[in-house]
């Protein structure tokens, strides 16, 4: 039987941490590391990190963005970063806020998430903005491959308030989101375990949980907690936001912990700092 993404992630969080290293290839960043921005610096950036990373962090994000902004050649970087991580036997999840419907969001699925997955990631960062139950095929397909998916629910960014804290009767928006992330993940907790359908909660979003009403310990989700470092989330912020949950939680950083490169024990030291405080604090 497929090992389940949530008992791979609970593994990978127990041995490294609770944290997620992102690969954020900004045009400042990169050039601050005295590459040039253009495809061999992209390459040198994203390489360097997985030198740094594989086998030493929990979880590994690419921002597809970053990748796709140099066309198919940047892409291809993107296939090799994943295909690297993946050989070190370190997670990954691709962020790149897919959300469809129908054949076209069973398109997407198949081509981050599927068995025969050209560059497969471990998870992959969905939108549900065309409702939950259109993001189905992502969902069930990679339940069956041993894969996850995050779908966005509280975001980091203020702009998001708008749309996720609205009341669809009294429920809010993002409470329904957690609500169907709950009942996929409910076979999972019946065995105390993680989850498949994991959420993206924002490091940043204070006590909106509680306020809205949403329980995210019970929806036995992974949840990425983004926003940890560069956008002001702390150990304070995350101990307000999950509380109980704290054991669910994967904080992501990128800049805070690219920016201590180019070289990489530096970056390896960056990851380790962050771990440990992260670490300390899940329990
Ligand atoms: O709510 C969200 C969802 C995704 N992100 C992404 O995470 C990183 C954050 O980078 P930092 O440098 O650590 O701020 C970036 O790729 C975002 O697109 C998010 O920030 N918030």
């Amino acid at each position: 039987m497929t090992e389940t993404f949530g008992t791979r992630l609970t593994a990978a969080m127990r041995l490294h941490g609770p944290l997620c290293a992102g690969i954020d290839p900004h045009q400042s960043l990169v050039e601050s590391w005295g590459l040039t921005y253009d495809l061999a610096g992209l390459e040198r950036f994203a390489l360097t990190c997985v030198e740094a990373f594989a086998g030493r962090v929990a979880v590994v994000k690419p921002q597809s963005a970053f990748f796709e902004v140099f066309g198919s050649r940047g892409v291809a970087v993107l296939e090799r970063v994943l295909g690297e991580l993946r050989e070190a036997g370190t997670l990954t999840i691709l962020d790149a806020k897919r959300g469809d419907i129908g054949s076209t969001m069973s398109a997407y699925a198949q081509a981050y998430l599927g068995s025969e997955a050209p560059a497969p990631a471990d998870a992959l960062t969905v939108s549900p903005f065309l409702g939950y139950e259109a993001l189905r095929p992502a969902i069930d397909l990679a339940r069956g491959t041993g894969r996850g998916v995050f779908v966005l629910a509280l975001t980091s960014n203020a702009e998001g308030q708008s749309v996720q804290h609205a009341r669809l009767g009294k429920e809010s928006v993002a409470g329904a989101i957690v609500g169907g992330a709950a009942v996929d993940n409910a076979e999972a907790a019946s065995r105390g375990e993680l989850g498949h359908v994991g959420l993206v909660v924002g490091a940043t979003v204070g006590r909106a949980a509680a306020e809205l009403g949403i329980d995210l310990a019970a929806s036995a989700a992974p949840i990425l907690a983004p926003g940890f470092g560069a956008q002001g989330g702390d150990i304070a912020a995350l101990e307000q936001t999950f509380g109980s949950a704290r054991r669910q939680v994967l904080a992501s950083s990128s800049r805070d912990i690219l920016s201590a490169g180019p070289e990489p024990h530096r970056l390896v030291d960056a990851v380790a700092r962050s771990a440990e405080v992260l670490s300390e604090w899940a329990g």
